[in-house]
């Protein structure tokens, strides 16, 4: 049986210091893990890559000889990827009953508005048979704008629903937040998003226009009672990758989505309601 984790987000959410602290953590839980690069801008990694798409395709070649931009570069290299499946399954093909860590690049794009994504995680679960979860990863800062945070919570709709997969939302770099002393009870406003958080946005004195417009997505995530709320679809787990404790609370809630060990007796995943997050207060 063959695992792997598809770590999404934003650019500079922390996806690849996350992916780097989950290896360090299986790796101390006895676990064979391998990286698999998946941005083919990627420079540096703490731990060396064992697949990287920078040997099939590299994006400085293609912005070059294509003479494309970053990102009309990148969307370029994962088309050439999907061209290239044989590639794919043929570099997979060495990874029996292991556990990747796949590390996505930043570019919005590639997870709202182009399918790329979707089609590979289609084909790694169902041609190649790997048993696959998603993180989207958002980072602490967008805590500190309502509207900002509420589409960072769609956007991370968007990847889920277009995923089709198992998937589990982080909330990076809450190191940060521990440090600025926030109020657990306002956290939780965001780990588990509350609606009414918008209402109450700075954007009204700012702009009553676009007050208007958050007031109006409020009302429908409220009044027609859309799936954000009432299904919990979008949660957060808190993530301070400082805390090896908090790494291992994201591993078992990604473990018990892919039923990682299903040989072994299942196992619960760790409280989820956000109370091993300690702000400190
Ligand atoms: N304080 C703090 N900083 C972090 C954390 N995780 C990442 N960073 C910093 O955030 C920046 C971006 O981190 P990366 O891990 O490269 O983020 P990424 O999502 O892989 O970025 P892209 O690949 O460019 O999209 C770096 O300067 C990291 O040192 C965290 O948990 N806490
Ligand atoms: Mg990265």
């Amino acid at each position: 049986m063959r695992y792997a984790v598809l770590v999404t987000g934003p650019a500079g959410a922390g996806k690849s210091t996350f992916c780097a602290s989950l290896i360090t953590h299986a790796q101390s839980l006895g676990r064979t893990v391998h990286l698999f690069n998946l941005d083919p801008a990627a420079d540096k990694f703490e731990y060396p890559p064992s697949l990287d798409i920078r040997d099939l395709v590299s994006l400085d070649e293609v912005m070059e000889d294509l003479q494309l931009g970053p990102n009309g570069g990148l969307v370029y290299c994962f088309e050439y990827l999907m061209q290239n499946l044989d590639w794919l399954s043929e570099a997979l093909g060495d990874f029996e009953d292991d556990y990747l860590i796949i590390d996505c690049p930043g570019q919005i794009e590639l997870y709202t508005h182009i399918p790329i994504l979707p089609r590979l995680a289609k084909l790694l679960t169902t041609t190649m048979n790997i048993n696959l979860v998603a993180c989207y990863l958002l980072e602490s800062q967008f805590m500190e704008d309502t509207a900002k945070y509420f589409a960072g919570v769609l956007s991370a709709m968007s990847c889920m629903i277009g995923l089709e997969v198992p998937f589990v939302n982080v909330m990076s770099k809450m190191d940060l937040v521990r440090r600025e002393g926030k109020r657990k009870k306002e956290v939780d406003r965001f780990l588990d998003p509350d609606p009414e958080l918008l209402r109450t946005s700075a954007t009204r004195e700012l702009n009553p226009k676009f007050h208007h417009l958050n007031s109006a997505l409020v009302h429908l995530l409220t009044r027609k009672r859309t799936q954000i709320e009432d299904f919990n679809m979008v949660q957060f787990l808190p993530l301070d990758v400082t805390d090896e404790d908090s790494v291992g609370v994201v591993l078992s809630h990604i473990d018990n989505a892919i039923q990682y060990g299903e040989h072994e007796e299942p196992k619960e995943p760790a409280d989820m309601d956000n109370g091993d997050f300690d702000t400190g207060e």
